[in-house]
């Protein structure tokens, strides 16, 4: 029996949705969630990202402003808008989308983000918070997919977790979430010995490498739940993930797609931290 598909698009609907009526809620009140998206150069792939995040802002009524400025601004005068933005009161989250031009130091600017304005969750301020169980904002795309297997009935609680990759913007806060949802926790990457010996015991398998098939039908446990996070394309250029979906879907219980899959709901994320950050800021 194939796996059943957890569709991204149709649950960011869902959450969407709820999020206008807190939107619409704010505004009675007098509040306008702002949300000030900064993209520096000129990356194709981020243009796409940074227009359907505004898009995603308009949908819901979250008051979005985009800077975009050339490849050549200068880490100081990046560093000057987002201290700006950190006193502006209409704005009540920041998102300087990544990656940015080599001669600016990433973790500078976002350590310069007022923890209570990065709705990327990415400061470490807010990855602290993580760590230790306190309130604070959590990383878009983790996030997305603790909401997904949520939505499925799956409680991650005494469940096996295998985490394929490391980075500070997924795989970590990824293991962490399902740590704090008591999950048992394996994290896989570059130097693991066997992978397929951890997956095959995984009842929650996460891909976040960027790396096509990294993730085949013979690595998986029937019946596992399958949360694929990469963003490739294949050799016609197709968008596809980091797992060999037609293979893995024969084997799994559920499955992301992508397109349709983590992508959406990462946006939604963005979104609902954003409305919470003016929620707080309104109390
Ligand atoms: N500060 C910062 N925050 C981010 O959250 C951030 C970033 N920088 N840099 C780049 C990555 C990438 N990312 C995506 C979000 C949504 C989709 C998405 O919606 N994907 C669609 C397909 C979109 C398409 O067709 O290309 C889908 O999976 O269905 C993809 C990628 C956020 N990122």
């Amino acid at each position: 029996m194939a796996a059943q598909l957890i569709d991204g698009a149709a649950l960011s609907r869902l959450w969407r949705a709820r999020l206008s009526e807190r939107v619409t809620a704010l505004k009675a009140r007098g509040t306008l969630p702002g949300l000030a998206v900064i993209l520096v150069g000129d990356n194709p792939a981020s243009q796409v990202y940074v227009r359907n995040k505004v898009k995603a802002c308009q949908e819901v009524g979250i008051h979005s402003v985009l800077e975009t400025y050339p490849a050549s601004l200068t880490e100081d005068a990046l560093l000057a808008r987002v201290r700006a933005l950190n006193a502006d009161p209409a704005i009540h989250g920041i998102l300087v989308q990544l990656p940015l031009p080599a001669h600016i130091d990433a973790q500078r600017v976002i350590e310069t983000i007022a923890p209570e304005k990065d709705v990327d969750g990415f400061h470490v301020a807010n990855a602290g918070a993580l760590m230790v169980g306190r309130p604070g904002f959590w990383p878009c795309t983790p996030y997305g997919c603790m909401k997904m297997l949520e939505h499925i009935g799956c409680d991650p609680c005494g469940k096996h977790a295998v985490v394929i990759g490391r980075s500070n913007i997924v795989g970590k806060p990824m293991a962490l979430m399902l740590l704090q949802a008591n999950a048992t926790v394996t994290i896989c990457h570059s130097a693991t010995a066997d992978l397929a010996h951890h997956t095959r015991q995984a009842d929650i398998v996460v891909a976040a490498v960027g790396k096509r098939n990294v993730l085949t039908a013979d690595m998986v446990k029937p019946g596992a739940v399958v949360i694929d996070v990469g963003m490739n394309r294949d050799e016609a250029g197709k968008l596809c993930g980091d797992v060999d979906f037609e293979g893995v879907r024969q084997v799994a219980g559920w499955i992301t797609p992508v397109p349709g899959g983590v992508g959406p709901m990462t946006i939604t994320m963005l979104l609902l931290n954003t409305v919470e950050a003016a929620e707080r800021a309104a109390r």
